[in-house]
């Protein structure tokens, strides 16, 4: 299938970050593409990305970027297509020189910035705006959300089973 999602990193070392995406995206069967390209590394091929992805089928792109990350502004600079960014930990400042990055984009070209290293809130976002045309992904995800609540419910029966034992001990 072609993929609609496209996931960018800056670099691979991005990628141990960006799985929790891709499994998301797997689990909702969304078809998806992963690359690793640099603004700062490989400005060219960035441009050519950006601008070619609508053409290509591409609905959603993901972008994460450690660092100094102009990744996702980039690439939000060259494409009218929505972008989600992901601010990757992992230099002396703890990913917070990356979420600056990427979250202070100028009026007009916004990038949907996420937590720093929230992958998998950055895929779920992207499912969410595929599913407003996707009657079927929109299910899908109904039922995620349900499985998310029944998770809480139960941990919860837990912890009630945990107060009893206390109290009769
Ligand atoms: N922020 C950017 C960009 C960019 O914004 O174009 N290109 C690479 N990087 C980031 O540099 C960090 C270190 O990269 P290396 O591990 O390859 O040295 C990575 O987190 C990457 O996203």
């Amino acid at each position: 299938m072609k993929p609609i999602v496209s996931i960018i990193m800056g670099s691979t070392s991005d990628l141990p970050v960006m799985e929790k995406a891709a499994k998301l995206l797997d689990e909702m069967q969304v078809p998806f593409e992963m690359n690793a390209l640099s603004a700062h590394r490989t400005p060219a091929e960035v441009e050519k990305f950006a601008k070619e992805a609508a053409g290509r089928g591409i609905k959603v792109i993901i972008a994460a970027a450690g660092m100094a990350a102009a990744l996702p502004g980039v690439i939000a600079a060259n494409t009218t297509l929505p972008v989600i960014g992901v601010p990757v930990k992992g230099s002396v400042l703890d990913g917070v020189d990356a979420l600056y990055s990427i979250i202070q984009m100028p009026p007009g070209i916004p990038v949907a910035t996420v937590a720093i290293n929230g992958a998998m809130n950055a895929a779920i976002l992207a499912v969410q705006m595929l599913a407003l045309s996707d009657a079927e992904l929109a299910q899908k995800f109904a039922a995620y959300k349900e499985g998310l609540k029944n998770k809480i419910v139960k941990a919860n029966e837990e912890l009630k089973e945990v107060k009893y034992a206390y109290k009769t001990n």
